[in-house]
């Protein structure tokens, strides 16, 4: 609204133009009865309609405009509100969005910012318009007999209780609705994108029975909201049928009676004020309902603002550091929450130019090392360094472009292979793309594709598919430090031996860890690590480790037996 508010003055003053016209028109129809009732000129009639013609015009005019400056104002409002609250969540740390729900942020940038667009703009001009003509008529009324007004006023007191006592039960009931609401959306987007799942359990019943008790929970939180609101109609108009009938009747003993002067014309016109104000009156009412339920809206899009990212630049952040530098995690301590502690106290260190492995059961920690390199996450305590500067002293633009990640959860868009790959680097001319989609075995696929889209979440493609176009956009980011987790776990032998060699290729001379699980596949690396439950267990070469016959050496005899038994 503050930035708005050159506009908004703009259609104040329309709009009190419009109130004006509606007390000039009160004035000179008392005027023109008074001609009719007391034989005045004919001219002086004519003259009255005229007037009350170009009055009318005008208020057409401010009609037409009113609107249109206010829905202009409504829909760049929307606009601001989204741009920003977009630019905001991109700052936002990866763990707001591990604990958000889809759903809500959807019902945030979409339904919610709408509402708040249109009640900015439309609702609120209208009110505006509704209170000038409220304040204008009464004003007059209010001149012209107060006694009458005074007595027409009595259940003032009766309405605002009724506005109060609906205001804030609409505000509760409204709450609960946008929280169910969003819990609705995430429970469609999480059957939608887990289909394959709900297909193969057969458990499209359970899915259908769990949506529509969360549709039958919306439509009765809505019909709440909207018994609630029904009161205040009704209540308006009773109070109305007061009114008129206090008019009415006190009016017409007034003008019986000799001691007050006021003649038909004034009755008849004050009774048609009462007319104009109620409608506005009316709308007001209405008006003051939806705000409450447009303050519950607010508190939720600027909950997002107020959602602060933790991972940012510190002050004077550094622009460049050795990235050939070694990587030390110096008695790192984090845990994802702090009932479940994953590391406490791990050091390690992955030596510039060298291919490290880390090894260990699934849920060790791994992944989570990764992570923390290219802070997705910051440790808790002790400190990552690479090439001696800690990572937490680098821009963080600056720390992630100095990784090419190939990681375990590939993320493919709803477009072409040649797109998907580009997205690392949008710079990247067609002939670079092509290299990278030549070493990751992939090229043959986009010539056979086109730019044919490949399905939301890349739903068109195989696992192994999908692992190369990751492997292709690390070879086009050609980033200094390689982190490799699980890369070619989805591929054949043939093309993991293909895809091996061009990746050796892209590993030389370059800080590279590789994550595993096939310990075959690390047995050259120069250090291999080996986690277990969030501890360093053992490191070494792959030939140091076997010698050892520690837990190493057992999961390398595991998975041979298991090889030569399938
Ligand atoms: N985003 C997260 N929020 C909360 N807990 C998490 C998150 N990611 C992982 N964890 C937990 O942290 C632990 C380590 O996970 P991590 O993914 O690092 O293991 P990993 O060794 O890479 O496993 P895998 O071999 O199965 O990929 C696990 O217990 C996991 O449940």
């Amino acid at each position: 609204m503050k930035r708005r508010a050159p506009w908004l003055g703009l259609v104040l003053g329309m709009i009190l133009v419009q109130g004006v016209v509606y007390q000039q028109f009160l004035s000179i129809t008392e005027n023109g009865l008074r001609v009719i009732f007391e034989k005045g000129m004919m001219r002086e009639l004519l003259l009255i309609c005229v007037v009350v013609f170009f009055l009318f015009t005008v208020r057409g005019l401010m009609a037409y405009l009113v609107p249109r400056v206010s829905v202009w104002v409504s829909n760049s409002a929307i606009f601001e509100i989204r741009r920003d609250l977009t630019t905001h969540m991109m700052g936002l740390d990866l763990a707001y969005f591990e604990r958000t729900k889809s759903g809500e942020i959807i019902q945030r940038l979409v339904s919610q910012t709408q509402a708040l667009g249109h009640f900015i703009g439309l609702a609120t001009a209208n009110a505006v318009r509704d209170l000038v003509t409220l304040v204008i008529i009464s004003g007059y009324l209010i001149w012209k007999n107060p006694l009458l007004f005074t007595a027409a006023i009595l259940v003032l007191p009766f309405i605002i209780w009724v506005m109060n006592f609906v205001a804030a039960k609409v505000k509760r009931v409204q709450g609960e609705a946008e929280t169910a609401l969003g819990q609705y959306m995430s429970g469609i987007e999480e059957t939608v994108t887990g289909m394959r799942t709900v297909k193969i359990a057969s458990q499209e019943d359970m899915e259908i029975a769990r949506l529509e008790k969360e549709t039958a929970r919306l439509r009765d939180l809505s019909l709440r909201v909207q018994r609630t609101q029904a009161l205040v109609v009704p209540s308006v108009d009773l109070s109305s049928a007061f009114v008129y009938v206090l008019v009415i009747g006190g009016g017409g003993y007034m003008v019986l009676n000799p001691h007050f002067d006021i003649d038909g014309a004034g009755i008849i016109t004050f009774l048609l004020g009462m007319v104009l104000v109620s409608d506005p009156a009316r709308m007001l009412a209405q008006y003051l309902g939806i705000v409450q339920t447009h303050l519950v809206l607010l508190d939720r899009v600027r909950g997002l603002y107020f959602e602060t990212p933790t991972i940012v630049d510190a002050p004077e952040a550094l622009t460049e550091f050795d990235t050939g530098g070694d990587i030390v995690l110096d008695r790192v301590r984090f845990s994802y929450s702090p009932d479940q502690p994953l590391f406490d106290g791990l050091t390690m260190t992955f030596r510039g130019g060298q291919v490290s492995a880390i090894v260990g059961a699934t849920g060790s920690g791994k992944t989570t090392i990764l992570s923390l390199l290219s802070r997705l996450y910051d440790v808790q305590d002790g400190q990552i360094t690479i090439g001696g500067t800690p990572i937490d002293r680098l821009r963080v633009r600056t720390l992630r472009s100095a990784f090419s990640v190939v990681a375990q959860d590939i993320v493919i868009f709803n477009s072409s292979i040649w797109d998907n790959i580009r997205y690392v680097n949008p710079d990247a001319t067609d002939a670079q793309i092509w290299t990278a989609a030549e070493n990751a075995e992939i090229a043959e696929l986009i010539r056979a594709r086109g730019d044919t889209p490949v399905g939301p979440k890349g739903a068109q493609l195989s696992g192994g598919q999908k692992q190369r176009i990751a492997i292709a956009r690390a070879f086009l980011v050609n980033a200094p430090i390689l982190l490799l987790d699980e890369a070619t776990s989805a591929l054949d032998q043939g093309t993991e031996a293909r895809i091996k060699s061009a990746l050796t290729r892209l590993t030389k001379g370059r800080t590279t860890i590789v994550v595993a699980h096939r310990l075959s596949s690390i047995a050259d690396a120069d250090t291999i690590f080996v986690l277990e439950a969030g501890q360093l267990v053992e490191q070494g070469g792959h030939a140091e480790l076997l010698a050892k016959s520690g837990y190493y050496a057992q999961l390398y005899q595991a998975q041979k037996q298991g090889d030569s038994d399938g």
